[in-house]
């Protein structure tokens, strides 16, 4: 069975405290985008891993997808497989590619050996692989809070805009971005914001992330500055970064950011 890992962005970010446990709660909006991975699942006679496309740091043993079916085979009794995992979407980019991973091959083992988990049951064994993973499960637009794996509805439409994903080819650690930050709580009134038009998000909600990245990169707050330039109506980092992304009323303008690698696409 093959599934398509999409990656998400995050519409506004805000690190609103530290916890006890070591991580932090946040507020956002967590966005799917089409940028996607393959990822193949077969049975097998024994259970193996390969990666294509961009090399992965790490051990295979801790790949993700493998950690995804070890989760699921504590409580059932699966046959070994086979994973191929085409790797697209940049690592380590703030667009939650290995948490998408994991969530996917949880969905796949689901269908493919027929556990009848609920989507509830698949956010459970999503959750402990990453704080992004569970919300791959749904991969619905949502607002969300606590580590990120609480989710609510929201009413947003972005259906028809374009969308522009620029990554600087510059990896930022997730954890020492944290770490980078000082909680505060959330500025935005979200259900006002959305509402609005989305060249009118550019004064209300923020990435706090930019905050602690910009001044040591440079390159992203420029990244930014040319994609409003260019006609975006609204453009952020995605979550800890690198990523910047544009969002456009019309079609994305041709021949953007040629020296770097870019996605583009609808919302
Ligand atoms: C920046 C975001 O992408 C926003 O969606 C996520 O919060 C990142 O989630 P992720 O990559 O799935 O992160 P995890 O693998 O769970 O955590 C990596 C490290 O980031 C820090 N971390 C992560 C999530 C969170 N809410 N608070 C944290 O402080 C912790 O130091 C943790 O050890
Ligand atoms: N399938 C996978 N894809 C990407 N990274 C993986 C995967 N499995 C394990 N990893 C490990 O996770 C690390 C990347 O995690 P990280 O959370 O920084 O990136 P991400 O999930 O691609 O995106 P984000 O920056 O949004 O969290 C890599 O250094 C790699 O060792």
């Amino acid at each position: 069975m093959v599934a398509f890992p999409n990656a998400k962005i995050n519409l506004g970010l805000y690190i609103t405290e530290k916890r006890s446990d070591g991580y932090h709660n946040l507020e956002s909006v967590f966005v799917p985008v089409g940028w996607s991975d393959v990822l193949e699942i077969l049975p097998a006679s024994e259970t193996s891993f390969r990666s294509t496309g961009l090399p992965i740091p790490g051990e295979t043993s801790t790949n993700l997808c493998l950690r995804a079916y070890e989760q699921l085979r504590k409580d059932f009794d699966l046959p070994p497989v086979r994973i191929h995992l085409h790797k697209v979407v940049p690592i380590g980019a703030g667009l939650g590619g290995g948490s998408s991973d994991a969530a996917f091959t949880l969905k796949v083992l689901n269908t493919l050996f027929d556990l009848k988990l609920s989507t509830e049951a698949l956010e459970a064994y999503a959750r402990p692989l990453g704080s992004d993973c569970a919300f791959f499960i749904r991969n619905e637009a949502k607002f969300c809070v606590g580590k990120g794996d609480e989710f609510s509805e929201i009413m947003l439409n972005l259906a028809g805009k374009s969308i522009l994903l620029v990554y600087p080819d510059l990896h930022s650690s997730t954890a020492e971005a944290y770490a980078g930050i000082r909680p505060r709580p959330a500025q935005a009134q979200w259900t006002q914001v959305l509402q609005q038009p989305l060249h009118t998000w550019q004064a209300s909600i923020t990435n706090d992330f930019e905050q602690s990245l910009f001044p040591k990169y440079p390159q992203l707050a420029q990244i930014k500055r040319q994609l409003y330039e260019a006609g975006a109506a609204y453009a952020s980092m995605s979550g800890s970064g690198s990523t910047v992304y544009g969002i456009f009323e019309g079609e994305v303008p041709e021949a953007l950011f040629p020296q770097l690698t870019t996605w583009q696409g609808k919302l």
